[in-house]
């Protein structure tokens, strides 16, 4: 996709995988909404962009996106802002902590309901002109994790959800293309401090740390901003699950048969809202 003209929405863009993502769409000539529920920052992030791109290239939504409401809100105002929908980049998501559920309704449950905004507002089927979405998952979402079982699970459905909606299947349907992105541990304030408060807390950052400097450090935004901006443009790409690893670079997640996917026999196999 060429994002010249193009409308996105990029939720978790106040700071961070979130903003780079936008930076990058902006600089390629998008129109970009950015979501957050971190209303000081985003608002503070949405002026600087807006100084550098023009304030008719961005637009700042709260959104809490595990409020339903909020983020069907918030869709229906990019449609009505800006006239179109094209890029939808579900990027908010919350590292391991103490509340499981949380968790859960952030980097999963908000992710499908992102997904099935994008495809109702994007999908021929429905009148759309079909479109791009890119979930983040994490490197996470394809290994175990033992200090994030749960940030795992979540990372985990991301990928599979992705893939089953970047089936031919569903792309003949809805002209969509829906992909994962599977970075490692990146240079944003969702890592953990160095120096942590408890005794515990300072058992899982030591051994966080000592498996980032292992790897050869915490990859850039930049670097994952270029494996993100690869996947928009190669058309080629559906259900495409891309790895951003100090190691290896951008490469995919290679995946035997079976690619075309299952069909579920089940009364409705489509999703509703
Ligand atoms: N930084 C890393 O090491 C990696 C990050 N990821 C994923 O990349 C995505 C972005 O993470 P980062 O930029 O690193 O983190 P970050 O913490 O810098 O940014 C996350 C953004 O999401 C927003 N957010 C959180 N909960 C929200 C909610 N309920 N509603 C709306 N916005 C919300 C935050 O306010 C923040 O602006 C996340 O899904 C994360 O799991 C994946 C692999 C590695
Ligand atoms: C706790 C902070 C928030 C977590 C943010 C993340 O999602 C971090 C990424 C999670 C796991 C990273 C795993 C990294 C693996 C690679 O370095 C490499 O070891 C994997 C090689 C896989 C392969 O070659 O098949």
């Amino acid at each position: 996709m060429k994002l010249s003209g193009k409308v996105a929405v990029v939720t978790g863009a106040a700071q961070g995988l979130g903003r780079g993502f936008t930076e990058a769409m902006l600089q390629q000539g998008a129109k970009v909404a950015l979501l957050d529920i971190k209303v000081l920052d985003g608002r503070k992030t949405t002026k600087e962009l807006a100084s550098q791109h023009g304030q008719d290239k961005v637009l700042f939504l709260p959104c809490d996106v595990t409020d339903k409401g909020q983020m069907e809100s918030a869709f229906q105002q990019v449609l009505r802002h800006f006239g179109q929908l094209d890029v939808v980049v579900n990027n908010a998501g919350v590292s391991e902590h103490g509340n499981w559920e949380m968790v859960l309704d952030v980097n999963l449950r908000s992710v499908i309901h992102g997904t099935l905004l994008g495809l109702d507002h994007m999908s021929r089927e429905k009148g759309g002109a079909g479109g791009l979405i890119i979930n983040i998952a994490s490197m996470a979402g394809l290994l175990p994790m033992f200090h994030g079982p749960v940030y795992a699970a979540t990372k985990h459905g991301v990928v599979g959800l992705s893939r089953s909606y970047g089936t031919p299947f569903h792309f003949a349907l809805t002209g969509v293309r829906v992909c994962a992105m599977c970075p490692t541990m990146a240079d944003t304030p969702i890592q953990p401090p160095r120096v942590a408060s408890t005794p515990e807390e300072q058992l899982k950052a030591d051994a966080h740390w000592a498996y980032v400097d292992n790897q050869g450090g915490l990859l850039q935004v930049s670097e994952v901003v270029d494996g993100f901006l690869q996947l928009v443009a190669d058309d080629s790409k559906n259900g495409a699950v891309m790895r951003i690893t100090k190691q290896k670079g951008v490469d995919y997640q290679p995946y035997g048969g079976g690619g075309q996917g299952v069909p579920y026999a089940s009364r409705n196999t489509r999703s509703k809202l």
